[in-house]
C-alpha cells in the first residue's frame, strides 16, 4: 500500500495497519491447515514486541484425527456424533502452542470471531487485543455471549476487539509472495 493512501481503518497507525495485514495473513495461512470441511479457522498471537508467539487452527485433539466425525450439529441429532464435542478451536491451539511463558498483553489475530469458550480463554490468558476477520456466526448465542465477555472483561485493562477490514490488502500481500524469485 502506498504511503500517501488513506488507511482503511483511520484510528490505526500505518505501522499497526501493516502489522494487521501481515499477521492476519499468517492466521489465514494456518486456517488452510484445518481439516474441518466446512469452516477453517486460523489464529496468530503476537506479543507487544511484534513477535509471533503462538499459532493454531481448528483440529481434532492430538491422536484423535480421523476418529471423530466432522458432522455439524444440524446433521445429526446425537451431539456425540458431531464435531462440536471434540474439535479444539484455533484460539485454544494457538494459546496452548505458545512459545513464550505467557501471552499477557498480546494481540490475537483470528480469522473468525471467537466463540464464548474461546472468549473465556482469551480473557483468562491475559490477551489484550482481538482482531478478527469474519463474523459469519454472529446470530449464534455463543457469539453473542462472546461479545459480552470481551466487552466486559479487563486483563487488567479493557480488551480491545476490532474487525479487520482490509481483505484486498491481504490478497495483495499473499499474491506478491514469489518463493521462487531469483
Ligand atoms: O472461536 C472459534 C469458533 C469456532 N471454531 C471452529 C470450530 C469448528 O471446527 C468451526 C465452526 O464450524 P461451523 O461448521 O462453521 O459451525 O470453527 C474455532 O476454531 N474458533
Amino acid at each position: 500500500m502506498a504511503s500517501n493512501t488513506k488507511l482503511p481503518q483511520d484510528n490505526l497507525t500505518r505501522r499497526q495497519y501493516k502489522d494487521d495485514v501481515y499477521f492476519m495473513s499468517v492466521a489465514l495461512m494456518f486456517a488452510k491447515k484445518s481439516p474441518d470441511p466446512s469452516t477453517q479457522v486460523g489464529a496468530c498471537i503476537v506479543n507487544e514486541g511484534g513477535e509471533i508467539v503462538g499459532v493454531g487452527f481448528n483440529k481434532m485433539p492430538d491422536g484423535c484425527e480421523g476418529k471423530f466425525p466432522w458432522k455439524h450439529d444440524t446433521e445429526d441429532e446425537d451431539p456425540l456424533n458431531t464435531k462440536g464435542m471434540y474439535v479444539c478451536h484455533a484460539e485454544l491451539n494457538a494459546i496452548v502452542n505458545k512459545t513464550s511463558v505467557d501471552v499477557k498483553g498480546c494481540t490475537i489475530y483470528v480469522t473468525l470471531f471467537p466463540c464464548n469458550e474461546c472468549a473465556k480463554l482469551i480473557v483468562q490468558s491475559g490477551i489484550k487485543n482481538v482482531v478478527y476477520l469474519s463474523n459469519k456466526h454472529k446470530e449464534r448465542n455463543g457469539t453473542k455471549a462472546a461479545f459480552r465477555i470481551l466487552d466486559e472483561a479487563s486483563t487488567p485493562k479493557n480488551i480491545i476487539c476490532r474487525q479487520f477490514e482490509s481483505k484486498q490488502d491481504v490478497r495483495d500481500l499473499l499474491d506478491s509472495i514469489d518463493p521462487f524469485a531469483e
